[in-house]
């Protein structure tokens, strides 16, 4: 997916809050033989105070793509861009200080809290590492916290052990805005909470945002989960986004078949919005050996010849001011 989006934000003035520019990340696949494209040349921007969902099935690159956005893994080639500075080239030094500003929110919120340590140590712990106010402003900086995030201030002399799921992850989301942050990346935030849990954190996710004018990115396989909470959408498919476009037009009007399948997937109530179910063949591709041409050539119910031997461009198919961007053969030029 080439670039699109970005140079449309400058032209509207606005200056991206995160944007990535080629991005490539390959792992050694596990036998040692071979490599992983997990990450296959991405290239996005994201506003300040924007929500970006991204979507796609499991091993499409998700996870990697949120952690090369916060510069937890380095990426092979690309750059990635906070506030305009490159952070592959940054200082060890400057990346810790730009590291207050962007925070991962993981699917088990286990991962980020120490059983042994209380929720409120666990809570001021990236105020200690990064050397914010004594013990006593951080205790009550834990306190207000736990009260943004719907829990008692009490909380804070408890174990994580104590508390439900939707609870602990709210202990989570606490430690990660406890620094304030304009980025945070959610990985699976709620796909280990119970379906009535869920929409309590999303909604608690959606009221921080508008609070304290946070700009998410939302990684889930779900894309109800993602339509309730996105402004844009991007879908992954085999290390690359295939489409990315606004919320509503993507939900609507999704031009990749791959979008369009997962789409009409989505268990819908409402008879009149109910789509044919398009059932996919065959398995994701080995991300070792992906296919010729378009990658999703060997599942796509639209495919053609040309789909077997000639890798899609990016073409915007949105209207003017409004980028949907999508890598199909459907849609280029010579369409
Ligand atoms: N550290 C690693 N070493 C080797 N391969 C890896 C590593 N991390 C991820 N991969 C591989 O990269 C690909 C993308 O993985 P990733 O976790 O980013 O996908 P995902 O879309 O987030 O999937 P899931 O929803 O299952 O987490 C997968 O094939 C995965 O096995």
């Amino acid at each position: 997916m080439t670039s699109a989006a970005a140079p449309l934000a400058r032209l509207q003035g606005l200056a991206p809050l995160l944007e990535l520019d080629g991005v490539v990340k390959h792992f050694r696949a596990r036998d040692g033989k071979g490599s992983v494209r997990a990450v296959d040349g991405v290239s996005l921007s994201l506003q300040p105070g924007e929500t970006l969902g991204i979507v796609g099935e499991s091993g499409s690159g998700k996870s990697t793509l949120g952690r090369l956005m916060l510069h937890l893994h380095e990426p092979d080639a690309g750059r990635v861009l906070f506030q305009g500075e490159d952070l592959t080239t940054l200082a060890p030094r400057a990346l810790r200080a730009r590291r207050r500003e962007m925070q991962l929110i993981f699917q088990d919120p286990y991962a980020s809290l120490d059983p042994r340590f209380t929720v409120g140590a666990s809570i001021a712990e990236p105020l200690v590492i990064h050397r914010i106010g004594d013990s006593a402003s951080r205790r009550r900086k834990v306190e207000e916290l736990l009260t943004l995030v719907g829990l008692e201030p009490d909380a804070a002399r408890r174990y994580p052990h104590e508390f439900s799921g939707g609870q602990r992850q709210r202990i989570g989301i606490a430690r990660a805005i406890a620094l304030e942050p304009k980025l945070v990346v959610a990985d699976e935030p709620v796909s280990a909470l119970d379906v009535s849990i869920q929409s309590q954190v999303l909604n608690l996710l959606a009221e921080l945002k508008a609070r304290l004018r946070l700009a998410y990115v939302f990684i889930s396989h779900d894309l109800a989960v993602v339509e309730h909470i996105s402004d844009r959408v991007a879908v992954m498919y085999l290390g690359r986004v295939v489409e990315l476009a606004e919320r509503r037009r993507l939900y609507r009007e999704p031009a990749h078949p791959y979008t369009e399948a997962l789409i009409s997937a989505i268990p819908e109530p409402d008879a009149d919005r109910r789509r044919q179910r398009i059932i996919l063949t065959g398995d994701v591709p080995n991300p070792e050996a992906p296919p010729p041409g378009c990658p999703f050539h060997p599942r796509c119910p639209k495919v053609f010849d040309r789909c077997r031997v000639e890798r899609p461009a990016t073409t915007n198919v949105g209207p003017p001011g409004d980028p949907h961007l999508v890598d199909c053969h459907l849609h280029g030029p010579r369409a």
